[in-house]
């Protein structure tokens, strides 16, 4: 554990997840399982397949490689329209405060010529790789991830008795996206005070947040407790109850990703399933963690799903684009990206049905 921290060490469930989703009564169980694990423990471990294996070392080295670039070199990795790119350690402000983390962040890598980059939709350009051999290795990874994040969905069809395909089908074309992440040493007052903190605690915004990390240790995270209930999307999560000592820390364990629900799943289910509150401590080596992030397409407007209407707010429901970029806004309010969308009035093109499904 980082140095500087009390908590609980977790000891979470490992999954192997099917290969195929049949809607088998084993699939059925592994629905429900998965359910269970998450309101008991709010995070659980799936196995990694050898070529998940494969990927996530090819994707540890490339980053690795990239964070090692003379500074230079990673600053000029930015673009105007989109938050992909490098964001230098200080850069990224949770609840105020800026965070220790230095980060490569991967969004949809769309050309100037694409329609919505052209119609200046938030949020939406070019990611500014700095060389083709990180492109295609992330984005390999990703798919890997977002095979992942598909089969999850399908289980957990079966695990809150919905309908099949009411998940998946709002992940059509979705808004997948992935952070690359450095945490350097830490820095005097870790754990205590915020000069020393990696990341400060947050929900993340959509369904699933896929994550892996190596064999350093940082990552805590919060489980469910009866008498708490965040809902991000209404009154921002970052940094509550960032320094008391109910939090779980998720020991590194070689071969598995950690999963946890984000925002939108935690509004749709009526918080049968709630966004999982984490934060990430520096420890006395350098550490390297990957969190993919399994969203919504960016037009979908998210809805009580059926049976879990108990009339949470807001009852329009949650335009994700929206959501999206409003904690895009939230967390880096000095990038180019957010002068630029506020310069040439962006934002309001969330409101046109355009951007909206529905
Ligand atoms: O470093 C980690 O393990 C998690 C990082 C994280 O929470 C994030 O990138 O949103
Ligand atoms: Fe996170």
């Amino acid at each position: 554990m980082p140095p500087g921290y009390k908590a609980r060490v977790g000891l979470l469930q490992t999954f192997c997840l099917p290969e195929r989703v049949t809607g088998s009564q084993s699939d059925r169980t592994m629905g429900k399982a998965l359910v269970d694990a998450w309101q008991k423990d709010g995070i659980l471990q799936i196995a990694m397949t050898p070529r998940q294996e494969a990927l996530h070392s090819q994707a540890q080295q490339n980053s690795q490689e990239f964070f090692s670039r003379p500074h230079a070199e990673k600053a000029a990795c930015v673009d105007s329209q989109s938050y992909s790119g490098y964001i230098a350690s200080g850069e990224e402000i949770t609840d105020g405060i800026a965070d220790y983390s230095e980060i490569f962040t991967v969004t949809k890598d769309l050309e100037l010529g694409d329609a919505k980059v052209k119609a200046q939709w938030p949020c939406h350009g070019r990611c500014p790789w700095p060389d083709a051999a990180m492109r295609d290795v992330m984005k390999e990874y990703m798919n890997e991830l977002g095979n992942c994040g598909e089969t999850m969905l399908r289980l957990l069809e079966y695990g809150l008795e919905i309908p099949e395909g009411t998940l998946t089908q709002q992940t059509d074309d979705g808004w997948h996206h992935l952070r690359i992440l450095r945490f350097p040493p830490h820095n005097k007052t870790n754990g205590k005070g915020k000069e020393g903190r990696g990341i400060g605690s947050h929900t993340d915004y959509g369904l699933l947040v896929i994550a892996a990390q190596d064999d350093v240790g940082g990552l805590f995270i919060r489980p469910p407790y009866q008498d708490e209930k965040y809902a991000n999307w209404e009154r921002s999560a970052a940094g509550m109850a960032e320094e008391d000592e109910k939090w779980t820390y998720v020991p590194p364990v070689p071969g598995v990703f950690t999963v946890f629900p984000g925002d939108m799943m935690q509004y749709m289910s009526n918080s049968t399933l709630p966004s999982t509150p984490h934060k990430v401590g520096l420890n006395t080596r350098d550490r390297f963690a990957f969190a993919y992030f399994h969203e919504p397409n960016f037009k979908t407007t998210c809805r009580p799903l059926p049976g879990y209407d108990a009339g949470q707010t807001p009852r329009e429901g949650i335009h994700y684009g929206t959501h999206f970029t409003n904690m895009f806004l939230r967390n880096y309010p000095d990038r180019i990206t957010t002068s630029r969308m506020n310069r040439e009035n962006r934002y309001e093109i969330l409101k046109s049905p355009a951007v909206r499904d529905g």
